[in-house]
């Protein structure tokens, strides 16, 4: 859309601004629109600086901005470029025209099977990806979950992704679900800390509920994530049982593959014939 590096310099006067569309950790995401022909539609996220760096995340913004600007993967959410003014900086998004995935989760309740499966097909894909360029997401969960306009999954934030392998302590704020037992208990960790969260999200996309959720205690849901107690339902499919298992191991080494993951029944089965970009006809 906007090239490789705009060669111009881009600044707030270049937009006119649209809607609020969310709010992230660090501030605020406009629908905005480009002032010059060819007018863009993108989603410009605004960070206070004076917040970063109170949260002392500066590093980790940076490195956000450095990882995402660098990936060109059709279920991978642009970054276009940044800019910044004294108290801002601003990072310019790709537009998902179909909005955030958890709130499609929330509304239904849960996916169907073929749903489910072609958003895990579209999410392995965008995860080897990564992995071949040695970037970790970490934060796999339906919250940084998009969807494009022909319903195609989009990975949004890279607040937490790191260069493999990556041990940081890491303020743990957001939700411990989807966390493998090697974080949870702090240990060195790879890139299969993804493979565990695309079996944490398989599961949540089909039930409705992430495997480890125990509501009594965080605690709680430490020690189900360290005995891996996981319990299907039956209304899972056995397919789907399957996959997810293979991916919900203790041993990050026993996890099932992403390319096995991709030729596996319970994905073949739903993936579409024709020449069809990967989307799910919702
Ligand atoms: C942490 C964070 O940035 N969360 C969200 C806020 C919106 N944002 C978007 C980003 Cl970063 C990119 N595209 C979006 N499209 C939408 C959206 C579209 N509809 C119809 N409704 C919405 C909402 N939102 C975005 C990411």
């Amino acid at each position: 859309v906007l090239g490789a590096r705009p060669t111009r310099e881009w600044s707030l006067p270049s937009f006119e601004i649209g809607r609020p569309l969310g709010k992230g950790k660090f501030g605020r995401v406009y629908m905005v629109r480009t002032k010059c022909e060819p007018q863009y539609i993108l989603a410009l996220k605004c960070l206070y600086k004076s917040e970063i760096i109170q949260s002392r995340v500066e590093k980790q913004i940076r490195r956000e901005i450095e990882i995402q600007q660098n990936l060109r993967h059709p279920n991978v959410l642009r970054l276009y470029g940044y800019f910044h003014d004294e108290k801002r900086i601003f990072l310019m998004l790709e537009f998902a025209g179909k909005g955030e995935l958890y709130k499609q989760l929330s509304k239904h309740g849960s996916f169907s099977e073929k749903r489910s499966s072609r958003y895990i097909d579209q999410m392995a894909d965008a995860l080897s990806y990564l992995h071949g360029k040695h970037v970790i997401h970490r934060d796999i969960k339906p919250e940084n979950l998009l969807l494009g306009i022909n319903g195609e999954l989009k990975i949004g934030d890279f607040g937490w992704s790191v260069h493999a392998p990556g041990n940081r302590r890491m303020t743990l704020c957001g939700t411990l679900d989807y966390l493998p037992p090697e974080m949870v208990e702090g240990r060195e960790h790879n890139e299969k800390v993804d493979y565990w969260a695309l079996g944490v999200l398989t599961y949540e996309f089909l039930v409705g509920n992430p495997p480890f959720e125990d509501r009594s205690s965080v605690n709680a849901t430490y020690r189900r994530i360290a005995k891996v107690d996981l319990r299907i339902p039956s209304l899972v499919s056995p397919e789907a049982r399957d996959l997810i298992t293979q991916l919900l191991k203790y041993n990050p080494e026993e996890r099932i593959p992403l390319t096995d993951v991709s030729r596996h029944p319970w994905i073949l089965k739903y993936r579409p014939k024709g020449i069809s970009r990967g989307g799910t006809d919702v």
